[in-house]
Order: structure tokens, then sequence, then C-alpha cells
């Protein structure tokens, strides 16, 4: 692995997940030879780091397979971990391609509150921008006039174009006039924030549904994605999200923020583990370069502060 500084945010970021799947094994390896109480000890405590039951069954097999009767040491055990859990990351790793044709690349943005969304579409667009996609933002999240206003300052910031109107406007129009300018300037990617709230489930499946029908006037393919934002923090509470907005507003990929502030990264698979669905990027810190798609193995490796 390159010791680059994303490397380092990795590592940084998942810290103390991996010292909390630390404190939940002391203690675990004073016998002399691995027993069905350690294995079902080392379970619970994997189970208890967030990493959902699946990956934890899947560990305790490969101890049992490998070191039952013999001496374990926390390396060891570390090791197995990372293994494993890249095995569930990887089929999950994946970047948001940009392929629509023709352009531009619809993403709606969806998320509860405090979730990160305003930040991830800001740090997505410079990403995407770095990667030379052109990118337009749409101020589709009209209830709060604070949201608009936060997301005109990071377009500001970053320098790309974006669609607002008054707060309690009409999000559907604004994403029609992103579709239409974005179409006439040859904008590659349009990135629509969205109040999709999960507060009132009526609410946000009419929203979304006006917008896909406007949408769908000018593009039956839009929008291509539907990325839901989750907070790592809220730890299960995630993983609820997930299912409820899945139901409701056909999400299509995740992204994972504020994985460097928890020790609760571990939800990070056992959403993989559970839903299977792509994880587009993590975020990993405030600044923009902080969200990026990931490397499973990396990812892997860091949360179970597997060493070598
Ligand atoms: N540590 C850390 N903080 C983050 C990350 N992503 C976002 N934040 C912070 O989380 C807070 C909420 O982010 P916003 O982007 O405002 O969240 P939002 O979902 O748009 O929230 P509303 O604007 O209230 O709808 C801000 O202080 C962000 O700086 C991350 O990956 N790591």
């Amino acid at each position: 692995m390159t010791d680059t500084p994303w490397h380092q945010k990795i590592l940084g970021g998942f810290r103390r997940t991996s010292d909390k799947l630390g404190e939940n094994l002391t203690g675990l390896f004073t016998k002399a030879a691995l027993d069905k109480a350690t294995l079902d000890e080392i379970e619970e405590a994997l189970i208890a780091s967030d990493l959902g039951p699946a990956t934890a069954s899947r560990v305790r097999e490969r101890l049992a397979d490998e070191r039952y009767d013999k001496g374990l040491d926390e390396a060891e055990v570390r090791e197995i971990v990372a293994q494993e859990v890249a095995k569930i990351l990887a089929p999950v790793a994946k970047p948001l391609e940009i392929e629509a044709f023709p352009r531009p690349q619809v993403i709606l943005v969806i998320g509860v509150n405090g979730s990160g969304k305003t930040t991830t579409i800001a740090k997505l667009a410079h990403y995407l921008q770095e990667q030379d996609y052109s990118v337009m933002l749409v101020a589709g999240d009209t209830f709060r006039a604070a949201a608009i206003g936060q997301l005109k300052v990071w377009a500001d910031r970053i320098g790309v174009p974006i669609i607002s109107g008054k707060e309690g406007g009409d999000a559907a129009s604004l994403v029609f006039e992103g579709v239409k300018q974005g179409t006439a300037t040859g904008i590659d990617v349009l990135i629509v924030d969205t109040a999709g709230r999960l507060q009132n489930k009526a609410g946000l499946m009419d929203e979304l549904s006006k917008i896909r029908r406007v949408l769908g006037r000018l593009n039956p393919a839009a929008p291509h994605d539907v990325v839901l934002v989750l907070d790592a923090t809220t730890g299960q509470n995630a993983l609820n999200q997930i299912e409820v907005f899945r139901d409701t507003a056909g999400v299509t990929g995740l992204v994972m923020t504020k994985l460097d502030g928890t020790a609760r990264g571990g939800v990070l698979v056992a959403a993989a583990e559970k839903y299977g669905l792509p994880v587009h990027a993590i975020g990993v810190g405030e600044g923009l370069d902080d969200l990026r798609p990931f490397d499973a193995v990396e990812v892997a490796r860091a949360i179970a502060g597997a060493k070598k």
C-alpha cells in the first residue's frame, strides 16, 4: 500500500474504529489454546464493533478451521478480519461512473438533515472536477434558506455554476432549469441537492416523483443516480435509513461520511454485508479532499487495524 496522504487519512480516519475493535478483543487471548468459548467471545466482540453478523461468523469459521486448539494472538485475528472485511467491501467499492449519453448525467443526492449531504455534494463536485468533468449544482433543497446559502458558498469556492431559487420554491423546476442549462452548455454532471428527508415519507416520495417526472420529459434515463448520504456516527441508525430510503426513493448507491469522527466505522461493513448497494465514496474529514472512492483492501486493513 503506497504511503499517500489519502492512505494516511484512511488510517487516521479509521483509527477509533480499529482501537474499539482492540478494546473489544482485550483479554480474549489469555488461554493457551483456542477453544469454543473464546471463539464465541471473538464473534461477539466483532459484532459489538458493528462489523455485522455475517462477517463475524465468517471470521469465526476461519479461526475455527485454521487455529482451533492452537495459540492465537490479536494480530492474527486482525489479519483475518482484514481479509474477510475486504471480501465484503470489494463488490460494493464502486466509484460513480460518469457515462451518461446524452450529457449531463443527473445525480440526485438525498439524506437526512446533518448527514453531511451539502458538504458531500461540494466534495463530490470537486473530485469530479479533478477528473476533468464539468459540474453544475442545483440547490434543490428549497425547504431551508440556509441549505441554499450553504451550497452557493461551496459552489463559489470550488468554482462551479449553480442553479438556485428562493426558499420554499419548486425543486422540480430548478432541476428542469439545470438540465436545460447543463445541456446547452455541455455540462457533464448535474448534482442535485434535494430535501429528500425521512421525516415525512409521503412528502419525500412526492418530491422525488415530481423531480423524476420533470426530468423524464427532458431525458428518460435521468436521474442516472440516486445517492444516499449516510452519517457513519449514527451507527445502526444509518442501516435503518438505507432500508427506508431504498424502499421509498430507489437509492442506487451510498456515500458514507464522518468515518473519521467515530468508532463506529464498522457500520460500513455491516451496510455492505446487509444491502450490497454500491458505496461510491467515503468521507473522512471536513475538507474538500476528504471524500474519495475507496480501495476495499486498504479500508479493510484500516478498519481491522491490521499491520504489515
Ligand atoms: N468529520 C467529518 N465531518 C463531516 C464530514 N462530512 C461532513 N461533515 C460535517 O458535518 C456537518 C454537517 O454537514 P452538512 O453538509 O451541513 O450536512 P447536511 O446533511 O447538508 O445538513 P443540513 O445542511 O443540515 O441539511 C458539517 O459540519 C460538515 O463539515 C466528514 O466526512 N467528516
